[in-house]
């Protein structure tokens, strides 16, 4: 069994059927991409991932617990972080103390604003905050504003976020969005790079260049279900996906 398990999950919305009976087992250290047309359900189950929703059955196994019926920072506390599609960053504060939150919370279980000031002394906080910057390409930009940032930076920004957490689990929801070749590029060996780490990765993609870039395992979904999984080579060659995925058109 992997590191992350989904057994038989079920989610309706009203009279739409949004995931049925999905099962996907996600091993430890390996980065597992999810792909499928627009509405597939990929989104939905990722939520359920991270107590942003709960399935109306089956059951989602991580590292031997269970993550429903959990809050999203308890399940946070177990090691999964997810870096959003719109990066959920704090615009006015500058990149050290953007990356100086989220590491506070793992630490405390909570953080406070107002203890802010008390916090902000803090070397080894800073001291982490500034390495995880270094490792994003973002150190030069430490002391900046988030609202300064472009598009692609504010993405790289998040996730130092999510890794200064130290997560076993990173759910990646369209990482390269929006980005530029050159941002998406240089997206790709940044997460080679903390790949070297050995944390598991979750990647949703429609950017092909990505998913066959990194994923060394495949799940493609459409209308709610897993409809093939297996390795890259082989999912470019399946006349299902293809059909399913882009009508036809060849990946
Ligand atoms: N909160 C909701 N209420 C009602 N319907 C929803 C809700 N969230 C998602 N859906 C529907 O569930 C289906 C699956 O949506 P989901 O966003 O999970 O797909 P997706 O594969 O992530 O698509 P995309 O690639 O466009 O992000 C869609 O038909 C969507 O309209």
């Amino acid at each position: 069994m992997g590191i992350l398990s989904v057994k038989g999950v079920n989610k309706r919305f009203g009279g739409l059927k949004a995931l049925n009976d999905v099962n996907i087992d996600v091993e430890a250290g390996t980065v597992h991409a999810i792909i499928g047309p627009n509405g597939a359900g990929k989104s939905t189950l990722l939520n359920c991932f991270v107590g942003r929703l709960e399935p109306d059955t089956g059951t989602v196994d991580f590292d031997g617990a269970s993550l429903l019926n959990r809050q999203p920072h308890e399940i946070n506390q177990l090691g999964v972080s997810r870096v959003f599609q719109t990066p959920e960053i704090f615009g006015d504060l500058t990149l050290v103390e953007n990356v100086m939150i989220p590491a506070l919370a793992k630490r405390d279980g909570a953080f406070s604003i107002n203890a802010w000031s008390a916090v902000a002394a803090e070397k080894d906080i800073v001291d982490r905050a500034m390495a995880m910057l270094e490792d994003v390409d973002l150190g030069s930009k430490a002391d900046v504003t988030a609202n300064e940032l472009s598009r692609g930076d504010k993405r790289r920004l998040e996730l130092a976020m999510c890794l200064v957490q130290d997560p076993k689990l990173l759910l990646l929801d369209e990482p390269t969005a929006g980005m530029s070749r050159a941002d998406t590029n240089k997206t790709i060996d940044l997460l080679k790079k903390i790949g070297e780490r050995g944390i598991t990765k979750i990647v949703i993609e429609h950017d092909m260049h990505v998913v066959f870039s990194l994923a060394s395992k495949i799940s493609v979904m459409a209308q709610g279900t897993v409809i093939a999984e297996g390795k890259p080579e082989d999912i470019k060659g399946d006349p299902r996906v293809q059909e399913a995925y882009l009508g036809g058109a060849h990946l």
